[in-house]
């Protein structure tokens, strides 16, 4: 079976023969809004499954564009964007997408088993097993004994945790992560990047795509770095990050890992 860790070190483009199962397939896509801003030009990606692509650039090089057009909620103006074999809106349809922004979008009434399961609930499937899905996801965040309490009881790193759980809920193919650890303090952050690697590891298929402007972040995370020019965003470089999982803290520390970090801010830096 493919895994994560032979992400990096396989040569094979996603989708031809012998390689990961294509997911998001990228095709000179261009996005012009209706304002004349053009925010994303002849952009060419290939994301296979398993795979965890982080995505930095300037602010307002088009990526959260790049995401909604994959997620289907805009469409390109240029180019084809397949995901996991059909169009973003049908995938989307098949609840096989999952978002995760920086804001936590919790319901403040609910408590968080009711919030983590609100996905499930909203398409109709019964309480029993929605609850057993609930405390699936809870327990995988760490949050199993916060149940019954309401968000507002929450620190920030545990609402984050909590939203990670309600995206998981229905198993997704494909995790979309706009920035999410973005408003963390740094040592949460660093937690957070080893449990969700950790939920990936375990996971083996699911896809992760995540943006951030934290280079380290991007380094740590990801099987490829996808490095973005200045808007109309185009892909400048994509980095593969050959070092092994499981990454522990010692990884953060070595010179490989610091090479990464230098020659990527130096790409964002022309
Ligand atoms: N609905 C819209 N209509 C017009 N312009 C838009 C719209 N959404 C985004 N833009 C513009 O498109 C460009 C890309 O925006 P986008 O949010 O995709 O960038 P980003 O890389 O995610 O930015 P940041 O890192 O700051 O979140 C920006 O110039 C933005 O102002």
């Amino acid at each position: 079976m493919y895994t994560a860790q032979q992400t990096a070190a396989n040569p094979q483009p996603p989708g031809s023969p012998g390689a990961p199962e294509l997911l998001v397939g990228m095709d000179q896509i261009g996005k012009v809004y209706p304002n004349g801003t053009i925010a994303v030009q002849q952009v060419n990606l290939q994301a296979g499954e398993g795979e965890f692509l982080c995505f930095v650039g300037p602010s307002g090089c088009g990526k959260s564009t790049m995401f909604n057009m994959i997620a289907g909620l805009t469409e390109p103006s240029t180019g084809q964007l397949s995901v996991l074999g059909t169009t973003p809106r049908e995938a989307r349809k098949q609840n096989e997408i999952a978002f995760v922004f920086q804001e936590h979008t919790l319901l403040p009434w609910a408590k968080l088993l009711d919030n983590v399961t609100m996905p499930l609930t909203l398409r109709g499937v019964p309480k029993k097993a929605r609850n057993e899905e609930g405390e699936r996801v809870l327990e995988l965040v760490g949050l199993k004994d916060y149940r019954k309490v309401l968000p507002r009881q929450l620190s920030g790193g545990m609402k984050m945790r909590a939203s990670i759980a309600r995206a998981l809920i229905a198993r997704p193919k494909l995790l979309l992560m706009d920035e999410p650890f973005g408003a963390l303090d740094e040592i949460t952050r660093q937690t957070l990047q080893d449990e969700l690697l950790g939920i990936w590891r375990q996971d083996q298929k699911m896809t992760v795509l995540f943006i951030t402007h934290n280079v380290f972040e991007a380094v740590f995370l990801s099987t490829r770095v996808v490095v973005m020019t200045p808007r109309p965003g185009k892909i400048s470089d994509i980095v593969p990050i050959e070092a092994p999982y499981p990454r522990t803290d010692e990884f953060r520390t070595t010179s490989e890992f610091g090479k990464y970090v230098r020659s990527i801010t130096e790409v964002l830096n022309h």
